[in-house]
């Protein structure tokens, strides 16, 4: 009997679910449906669904305004959709996969039991958007499918094959290994993505594939990949680090923070009994990036304005991102096989992947701007010019199949417990 697999993505402004059939013997999970709710930090949220040839694009939504919300409206909509038969009874979902972006020192996926659930929560106050949702969602799931086995998918875990040299910060190396002070990075499931549809797409081995990788969404961050693994990630001890975000500033001077308050290191209000942030971390996690810039966190629409204060924004990501480019086109010794967009705005956002290519020319890359406008259809699409010495990549990068294969591939070692 096939078994049903529910990939749950929860992101800083969005959840994407993922259903999907596997067979015994095949080991590519066959996508029945997959339901977003986006829009989380710029409501109104909106639904989108696809099953088949059914499609729901844009259905605004009421009362949706955490993550638990928005999955447990996703579940009722699955449930509720005649089309789905799949899901009539819930006790054939066999395995929940759930993104959890900070995972520690998690090498590997994880069965999520009591001790797991437990150091994913003393993980939350390092990933203040990310872990507590994830774990909202767990939760739910576990009282909704309790037959259920719940694994559990690390964005850091990726990034494990780092350097020393690379994830040790310059500090008391006392402090750091006591409170495991280091860069772990973010966005690993889909640059794991990127990484395999990459090296398919360029017919070359993922073993001898160098990219640089950029995911660009409500988070963004850029990951040199050599030899299909993680060399460097602009991400750090927590997904604040590098690149600016929807309501993050990215990197800034550490100093900067206690300029701005005098409660920098005051407990945060919006504190909870699971989570624990201080003024700071409030301020640059919730209260910065395009959100204090333009007011709004749609790149979408900031990237459509004339605003001055929206160009800025726009100038100031493009700035940032050609930073890592030219660092890690460096790193990677020039020897690039393609520079790869990907994320809501590296996926959506033609003018940006423009400009960014147009400042990169020196290196050896080349957009063609017909493909650009409109990528065709394909999970990984050549939008540079012919000419041009390296690829320029768009991948259309999904998390959920990521988790859903590793659970195919897996399902022994899960299945055991
Ligand atoms: N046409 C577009 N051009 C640029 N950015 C876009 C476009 N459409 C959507 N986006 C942006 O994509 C981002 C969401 O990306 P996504 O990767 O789905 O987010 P999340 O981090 O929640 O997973 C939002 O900032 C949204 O504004
Ligand atoms: C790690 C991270 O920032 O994720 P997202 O872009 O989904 O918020
Ligand atoms: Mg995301």
């Amino acid at each position: 009997m096939p078994r049903i697999i529910l990939s749950i993505n929860a992101g800083s402004s969005s959840v994407k679910v993922s259903v999907y059939e596997a067979n015994g013997n095949s080991d590519t999970p066959n996508q029945l449906a997959e339901a977003q709710v986006e829009g989380l930090t710029a409501p109104p949220t909106k639904l989108k669904y696809e099953r088949g040839d059914q499609k729901v694009k844009g259905k605004e939504l009421d009362d949706i305004n955490t993550q638990e919300d928005a999955f447990r409206y996703i579940l009722d909509y699955l449930t509720k959709d005649n089309g789905l038969p799949q899901l009539n009874h819930k006790e054939d979902i066999k395995f929940t996969c759930h993104r959890v972006v900070h995972g520690g020192d998690y090498p590997k996926a994880q069965i999520i039991d009591e001790n797991t659930y437990h150091h994913i929560a003393t993980l939350s106050d390092l990933a203040p958007l990310h872990n507590a949702p994830a774990l909202s969602i767990i939760r739910a799931v576990t009282s909704i499918l309790p037959n259920a086995k719940n694994i559990a998918y690390f964005d850091s875990s990726f990034h494990a094959s780092m350097p020393p040299h690379i994830k040790t910060y310059p500090i008391d190396q006392k402090v750091a290994s006591h409170n495991q002070l280091r860069k772990y990075g973010f966005h690993g499931i889909s640059y794991s993505f990127i990484t395999h549809a990459v090296s398919i797409y360029l017919q070359k081995p993922a073993s001898e594939l160098n990219i640089i990788a950029l995911h660009l969404g409500s988070g963004a961050s850029a990951c040199a990949i050599q030899g299909g693994k993680s060399l460097d990630t602009s991400m750090g001890l927590t997904p604040l680090a590098g690149l600016p975000g929807a309501t993050r500033s990215g990197s800034i001077d550490p100093s900067l923070m206690f300029h701005f308050t005098h409660e920098a290191g005051m407990p945060s209000r919006s504190s909870t009994k699971e989570m624990h942030i201080t003024t700071a971390e409030e301020i640059l996690n919730k209260k910065s990036g395009w959100k204090a810039l333009t007011g709004t966190t749609d790149f979408g629409a900031i990237s459509a304005s004339q605003d001055p204060e929206c160009q800025l924004a726009f100038d100031i990501f493009c700035d940032r991102v050609l930073n890592y480019v030219g660092s890690y086109y460096v790193k990677l010794g020039g020897e690039v096989d393609a520079l790869v967009f990907a994320g809501g705005i590296g996926e959506r956002g033609a003018r940006l992947r423009k400009e960014v290519v147009g400042r990169v020319e020196c290196l050896g890359f080349r957009i063609d701007e017909g493909a650009n406008e409109k990528p065709g259809e394909g999970v990984v699409v050549d939008v540079g010019a012919q000419e041009a010495r390296h690829h320029t990549l768009v991948c259309r990068t999904d998390e959920q199949l990521e988790m859903a294969r590793g659970v195919v591939e897996e399902a022994e070692r899960f299945s055991k417990k």
